[in-house]
């Protein structure tokens, strides 16, 4: 009896595993039995192995470079400078920000680590061998790698080949060593504003330069066939359409005949967002040897040589009443990019999206100016876990509102909630030309204040300064509070695009016969688990479960055309793709169904899984029954098969926010922390997997911990890098990192046709100034206004000492 009582609503829509389901990752199948597929997995037969030789000098002339000697080692195939590739004109290549790079050291080199020649040898250690023996006499030059001394007139000129040249894509350049000024909102007003003000708080904030290290480090496997002409390039790439494209404009080999596949990937973090030489050295190697070439480079490699992050001087001016209103913000940046801009921004934006700065508040008025300067280091600037830009802003706003705090003499919390943007401003036009979906802020702050028992916590801060002063102990506490504002989901072509092609994004779905389906999608997976998540999108869509739902991404030869992933932008761009998709595949399984029912199409409405004639709830066609029919029906009027392709262009980018509160206990004496607590609400808009979102958050707060408290890429005066390995470059493990309470409003984006917005990057934003606000907060008693990240044991115990806290 019972095993014919049909499922109820509540079955069926339990049964898809769709929206706000947290459903397990069906990824991790194949990672928990070690069958993951790597690009250092991929070998193919004949294969050769590419290793870099690198410039110990962070600026040198190179004035020969002999690898007789290392042609002289058995299995050496070949050595390849610059000179090799200048008659393929590939010696330089151009970068994501409108500059170009060399691809191997042309007369000079620019960073330590940088790439002077590639060797080809018949395996990895081979050719790791012959590169120590190739022989490259260097001539120093002075080196710079801080910034304002690049700017000062006596500077010596870094980038030669652009002597003589005042302007570059961004505008002029009023110095050898500038690379643009790029200005957003109203300088005179803004001035006006703040010098008018009853208070102004004026500060620099540094975001030092850090780097994403991701597990897995970057690689590429090359294989040109010669027979039939065919390109294939493996690669740990973020954007597999986009190299694509890229590899076809600079090798003129014609798209189709080009096929990009981007495998599983161990991390990406913005790492493997840009094009790097090794790339296009193994690309080259492959196609002058007919052989496949494979380059992946090690840990060294990786975090002295590509993608770093950050690396941002921010003075900023906030004004306000006497009460706490703010009335203006100020703040000019002096970006340091590096030896080549390289950074991974749309074109129209060379300080990404920075000018999301004025963050969570309501500011009249608002003006950046960012100056992007050369230095003698590695070349990046990639998101890391935040979209172009958008954490040194978050970071850069939630620093300024604790000092101007202090100025005012006033709580933090009570500050922020006097200037959120209020729920009925949205959609909100920001001072800098933003206009914010949608948010709630106030619920979301109350909701994370009540949590912690934020009272409390500044009633137990107060008698430990106390104590503290009386000599009872010797460990402060900090709140860390902070209200970010995201933005993600580029998106709008017509103002974004890398490299000139638009950031829209794609999914084309098949439904099988049987009622189970293929999507594919032009974004690229990196762990983030879209395998799992946008099967769920389908699942609510269309019907069918998302265990019979495959997806598929990261190969061009397949998928449609994408932008891929980074950014946060999967969710809100492809996401949106995939939910569009399924509308039109519902479409027309509203018409088959209606031919099959004997009805019009009118008279139908959607039902989970079927469709069922208004009024009639026993005559119904399900998305299986549905399926079948249009491919083994003739049905008049209607062509076979059921698939459909959808290419969104996002109205606008969505705005996702958080409130984050950090407790911290210091301990003077040592410089130590202990995060007795961190509090995290997010709010992402409609929320498809809580579980992989929980996860979201959890990494990005790790890594957000990691950058406050300690890692760093940093170079001494003659630009050694002095972090370049695992000993000193700060990776938190489960030692260092602390227990999370994750929580969350759901305030879904008014454009995006499921309301989500990205969560990805969120933590990273929002936990930096949380972790170092905490770190401030327990100082702020004593005097403490301002100090540099990251807040290692060393430089707490500085700040202690430094303020007189050691007696
Ligand atoms: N509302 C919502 C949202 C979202 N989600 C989910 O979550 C994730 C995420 O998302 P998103 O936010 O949209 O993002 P995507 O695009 O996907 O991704 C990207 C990101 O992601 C993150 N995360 C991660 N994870 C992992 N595991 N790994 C990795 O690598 C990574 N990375 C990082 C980064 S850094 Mo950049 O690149 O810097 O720009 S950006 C980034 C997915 O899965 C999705 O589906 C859900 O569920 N819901
Ligand atoms: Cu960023």
């Amino acid at each position: 009896m019972n095993d014919m009582t049909p499922p109820t609503r509540e079955e069926r829509v339990e049964k898809l595993k769709g929206l706000g389901c947290s459903r397990k990752r069906v990824e991790d199948v194949r990672f928990t039995h070690g069958k993951g597929n790597y690009v250092d997995d991929i070998k193919l037969p004949g294969m050769l192995h590419g290793d870099f030789v690198r410039s110990p000098y962070a600026h040198a002339r190179v004035k020969s470079i002999d690898a007789s000697a290392a042609l002289a080692l058995k299995g050496v195939v070949a050595v390849l400078t610059a000179k090799d590739l200048e008659p393929l004109n590939l010696h330089w290549m151009p970068t994501l920000a409108g500059d170009k790079q060399m691809v191997l050291a042309d007369g000079k080199v620019l960073f330590q680590g940088q790439e002077v020649a590639f060797v080809l040898a018949e395996d990895r250690y081979i050719a790791a061998d012959a590169a120590e023996l190739v022989e490259v006499e260097y001539e120093e030059l002075p080196v710079v790698t801080d910034p304002f001394k690049a700017l000062e007139p006596d500077a010596v000129e870094l980038r030669e080949d652009l002597h003589g040249q005042d302007s570059g894509v961004h505008g002029k350049r009023r110095h050898h060593n500038h690379i643009f000024l790029w200005e957003a909102g109203h300088k005179e007003a803004t001035e006006q504003a703040i010098s008018s003000a009853e208070v102004v708080a004026e500060e620099m904030v540094y975001y030092h330069r850090t780097h994403p290290c991701p597990l897995e480090t970057c690689g590429s496997v090359a294989s040109m066939d010669k027979v039939n002409g065919k390109l294939t390039v493996y690669g740990t790439f973020q954007a597999p359409h986009v190299v694509r494209t890229v590899a076809s404009l600079l090798s003129g080999i014609e798209e189709h005949n080009i096929r990009v596949v981007s495998p599983d990937i161990g991390g990406g973090f913005g790492n493997k967002v840009g094009v790097y030489p090794g790339y296009v050295c193994s690309i080259v190697a492959s196609i002058v040897t007919g052989r496949p070439v494979k380059w992946v480079e090690d840990r060294m490699e990786n975090l002295m040589a590509t993608a770093f992050a950050r690396d941002y001087w921010m003075k900023g001016r906030i004004s306000a009443t006497k009460d706490g209103r703010i009335t203006g913000l100020s703040c000019h940046v002096t970006a340091d990019h590096g030896a080549f801009d390289a950074c991974a921004d749309p074109t129209k934006f060379p300080a990404g999206f920075f000018h999301i700065m004025t963050g969570s508040y309501d500011i009249p008025v608002a003006h950046v100016g960012v100056d992007g300067v050369y230095t003698n280091k590695a070349p990046g600037g990639v998101a890391y876990r935040c979209s172009f830009r958008v954490t040194e802003a978050a970071y850069f706003i939630e620093r300024m509102i604790e000092v101007l705090a202090i100025e005012l003499g006033m709580d933090a919390a009570e500050l922020r909630a006097k200037n959120f943007i209020r729920k009925e401003q949205f959609p909100y036009h920001s001072a800098l030309g933003w206009e914010y979906d949608s948010g709630d802020y106030h619920t979301a702050w109350e909701k994370a204040l009540k949590a912690v028992d934020y009272e409390g916590l500044r009633r137990e801060q107060a008698e430990r300064v106390e104590a503290f002063r009386r000599g009872e102990t010797r460990k402060l506490l900090g709140i860390g509070l902070t209200h970010f504002t995201e933005i993600v989901g580029a998106g709008p072509v017509k103002n974004c695009d890398i490299l000139g092609m638009g950031m829209f994004d794609s999914c084309e779905i098949r439904i099988h016969p049987t009622g189970s389906a293929i999507a594919r999608l032009g974004t690229i997976s990196q762990g983030q688990g879209h395998a799992t998540t946008f099967a769920q999108i389908l699942a609510s869509e269309i019907g069918l479960s998302a265990d019979s739902i495959t997806i598929e991404e990261g190969d061009t030869d397949t998928a449609p055309y994408g932008l891929g992933t980074y950014g946060s932008r999967s969710t809100p761009v492809a996401g949106a793709a995939t939910a569009m998709a399924g509308r039109k595949i519902r479409a027309k399984a509203q018409m088959i169904a209606a031919y099959l029912l004997e009805v019009h199409d009118g008279d139908l409405e959607w039902d989970v899984d079927r469709f069922v004639v208004k009024g009639a709830p026993e005559r119904f066609k399900t998305m299986k029954e549905i399926a079948y029919a249009a491919y083994n029906q003739a049905i008049p009027g209607v062509e076979p098969g059921l698939e459909a392709v959808s290419y969104y262009d996002p109205p606008n980018m969505t705005y996702p926010f958080g409130a984050y509160v950090c407790v911290m206990e210091i301990d003077v004496d040592t410089g130590t922390h202990e995060i007795r607590q961190f509090y995290a609400l997010d709010d992402c808009g409609t929320r498809i997997n809580p579980m992989i979102i929980e996860g979201q958050v959890h990494g990005g707060l790790t890594e957000a911990l990691a950058i406050a408290m300690g890692q760093e890429i940093a170079y001494d005066e003659i630009g050694n890098v002095k972090t370049g390995t695992l000993m000193d470059f700060f990776l938190p493990t489960a030692w260092e990192t602390p227990n999370y309470t994750t929580d969350f409003t759901e305030t879904p984006s008014p454009h995006h046709p499921i309301g989500a917005k990205g969560v990805g990057e969120s933590p990273n934003v929002g936990g930096v100034p949380a972790f170092s606000n905490a770190v401030h907060d327990a100082f702020r008693a004593f005097g403490l206004r301002q100090v540099h990240m990251p807040h290692d044991q060393w430089r707490i115990w500085k700040t202690a000492h430094d303020l007189g806290l050691h007696g």
